[in-house]
């Protein structure tokens, strides 16, 4: 058997000598007969050398560097390096000028690290079929680089629908947008207008931290999904947000409606407002968002402008403030009403439902659950929040004047916002005390919720002693100063607050974050960590939306036979209707590919539900892959070896197809 290079198998292991020298060569070859036993018995034919004078003078002068030896001359300076046309280099093909740029094997094979070991299947050179690789999404946008955004008259905020582009000659083209509105959808779809053989862009782009014991090109499942946590968080939200009560007596209040009670409480005493008050998730009807109303029952509205107080709210938008939108009375319920329109934070919670909520145990016949403590981390996580919260509402002459563990929303994971503001404004407009006392107070609030929750006790701050021993004993003592702080009265004008200072300290919100800057560094590197964490994440669904549209492709595409008939009306390529797709049809692999990814069976005939073999086909077939697959008859009569190039290639033939048919029919 013969191998690739011409010998027998295990040639070289035998160590077999080097084939004879034939013609000039041997002519120059002293016989080595000659040297190892003194004289040749064949000298008579054979073709080597047996008189050492005869060797030839140039083979010596060959060997040898002497004044004879041609000088070394340098590349002339204006042929910039390039070689000087010599009869050697003129011998190469004009054609060679077009041959395509080299590029390593690594390069070309972004799948794996090629093997030294594994011999490249032969390939076929058309150069024809081979340009200069150009990144697609700049396929005839080369651009000088120095040009400005201006001279391209490109507004990347503008959202007509061509983006100008240069073309090589220098003329300006217009180019596809893809994220315009199209009627006939076709630009929503990635290489909609042109084969291309490559994707310009590296799928699943990692971004962040790794598992450290995959290779390169492997993944899991996980890897090209959100994290699981994460999805099941979003999808619960999503459907609260949905969700409506099909038989509910509650009344829709002006544009709000499809009200759904967010209160659990059945009976309601006066609550911190001083009215009994309930929360509704409602849709509104002039924008189509969902808000969270909050109604004080039987609330009577004595001064016009007492509502009116609640505009300069509008404007507070801070990320740990719910925001408010509307304030109005109704008497929608049967009685008068008022009403606070606010944003609407889907499966969220107070801070009293997350830290007092009593934890009944089965086990233990009816006994609550021991408190449990809650980390350091955490506390100072709602310092910053509310004290940023804080921040905003004094600097524009408010006070948040509720700062109750059951008015503070959880809206996600340590995620806090004030959920009352505005309210006390409206209700207790007559009796209205100075603004900086209400701010004063704002901090003493603050204090005492961050005792309560550090004690587990609502009612900490009527035992201050025995509360801040216990914040002695759990905390560091960098908390328990800054709750010492916000719990001290406003310091009198006079009094230093400590021996060493000489003036007054202010207490306002800017000397609290100024404190407490430290802390506000800290939590602001944890959330600049989640925000990467999220941004990896929405990186990863990029990926799963390009894979959703690829599938929406084909399965427009596939089997449609009532289509071919269309073309074949309409002029199309396609001969007949329905050959297509007909066994001896071209788009027949479409149709075996399609089984091949989601119809596959066992051996016992079982489906295979492998998510891991969708992917891997889908994007191999968005990247147009070399790589060949068996493709098999339901009949198991027939085997097509069909590469994902051609796959792609039929795909996008297809899909051009369907297209120009939904033009021509004018659908
Ligand atoms: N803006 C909002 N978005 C989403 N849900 C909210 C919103 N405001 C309140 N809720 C939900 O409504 C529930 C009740 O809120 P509320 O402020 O009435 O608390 P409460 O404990 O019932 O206090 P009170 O005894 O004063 O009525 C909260 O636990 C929360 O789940």
């Amino acid at each position: 058997m013969a191998t690739a290079f011409g010998g027998a198998p295990g040639d070289a292991r035998r160590g077999v000598a080097s084939p004879r020298p034939k013609g000039r060569e041997a002519k120059n070859t002293f016989c080595r007969n000659v040297t190892i036993y003194g004289h040749c018995r064949y000298e008579n034919t054979c073709p080597y050398i047996h008189d050492p004078a005869k060797l030839s003078q140039n083979e010596n002068m060959k060997k040898r560097f002497n004044v004879d030896s041609p000088s070394f001359t340098p590349l002339q300076a204006s042929t910039n390096g390039a070689l000087t046309p010599s009869a050697r280099s003129a011998a190469i093909s004009p054609k060679a000028a077009n041959a395509a740029i080299f590029t390593p094997k690594s390069q070309r094979s972004a799948v794996s690290t090629p093997s030294l070991h594994t011999k490249e299947p032969a390939t076929e050179w058309h150069p024809q079929e081979f340009q200069e690789f150009v990144p697609q999404t700049f396929e005839g946008q080369m651009v000088d680089p120095s040009a400005s955004a201006s001279v391209l008259g490109y507004d990347p905020f503008n959202t007509s629908s061509t983006i100008p582009s240069i073309s090589s000659s220098g003329h300006q083209t217009s180019s596809i947008n893809p994220y315009v509105q199209d009627p006939t959808g076709a630009s929503y779809y990635q290489n909609a207008n042109t084969f291309q053989s490559m994707p310009a862009y590296h799928l699943y782009w990692q971004i962040g931290p790794q598992p450290t014991n995959l290779l390169a090109y492997q993944r899991t499942a996980h890897d090209f999904f959100i994290p699981d946590s994460i999805r099941e968080d979003l999808q619960k939200k999503s459907e609260v947000g949905r969700q409506i009560l099909p038989n509910s007596t509650l009344p829709p209040i002006e544009q709000y409606h499809s009200l759904v009670c967010l209160d659990t409480t059945q009976h309601k005493a006066q609550s911190v407002f001083g009215y009994p008050s309930w929360v509704y998730k409602a849709v509104s009807g002039k924008d189509g968002n969902t808000y969270a109303l909050r109604r004080l029952e039987n609330f009577r509205l004595t001064n016009e402008n007492a509502i009116r107080s609640a505009q300069p709210w509008k404007r507070v938008l801070n990320g740990s403030v719910v925001t408010i939108h509307d304030a109005f009375t109704t008497r929608s319920f049967g009685d008068s009403s008022l009403i606070i329109v606010t944003d609407y934070h889907p499966c969220s919670k107070s801070l009293a439902e997350e830290h007092f909520k009593p934890v009944p145990m089965a086990r233990f016949h009816g006994r609550q659950a021991v408190s449990s403590h809650v980390p350091e981390q955490v506390l100072w996580g709602y310092i910053v929040q509310i004290g940023s919260a804080l921040k905003a509402i004094h600097s524009v002459g408010l006070a948040a004047r509720l700062i109750n563990p059951s008015k503070i929303l959880v809206t996600s994971k340590n995620r806090v916002r004030l959920n009352a503001c505005a309210i006390m404004d409206v209700v207790q407009f007559e009796n209205a005390r100075p603004i900086s006392d209400l701010q004063a107070d704002d901090l003493l609030q603050l204090g005492r919720l961050i005792l309560a929750i550090a004690t587990n006790n609502q009612t900490a701050h009527l035992a201050l002693p025995k509360s801040m021993e216990q914040i002695t004993r759990s905390y560091t003592a960098r908390l328990k100063e800054c709750i010492q702080w916000l719990l001290n009265p406003q310091a009198a004008p006079g009094t230093p607050t400590s021996p060493t200072a000489a003036a007054p300290m202010q207490k306002d919100i800017d000397t609290f974050l100024t404190g407490i800057s430290d802390q506000i560094a800290s939590v602001f590197d944890s959330t600049l960590h989640a925000e990467d964490t999220l941004v990896t994440t929405l990186g990863r669904e990029l990926e799963s939306s390009r894979l959703v549209r690829l599938l929406v492709k084909l399965n427009f595409i596939n089997e449609r036979p009532e289509l071919d008939a269309t073309q074949h009306v309409a002029g199309g390529t396609t001969p007949a209707p329905s050959s297509a797709w007909a066994e001896t049809g071209e788009r027949y692999y479409l149709k075996l590919f399609r089984d091949y990814v989601f119809h596959q069976v066992d051996a016992n005939g079982l489906p295979v539900t492998n998510l891991a073999h969708v992917l891997e086909c889908m994007n191999k077939l968005d990247a147009g892959s070399e790589e060949k697959i068996a493709l098999i008859s339901r009949d198991e009569q027939n085997v097509l070896i069909v590469s994902y190039r051609e796959l792609k290639r039929g795909v996008e033939s297809a899909f051009q197809d369907l297209l120009k048919a939904g033009r021509s029919t004018g659908r």
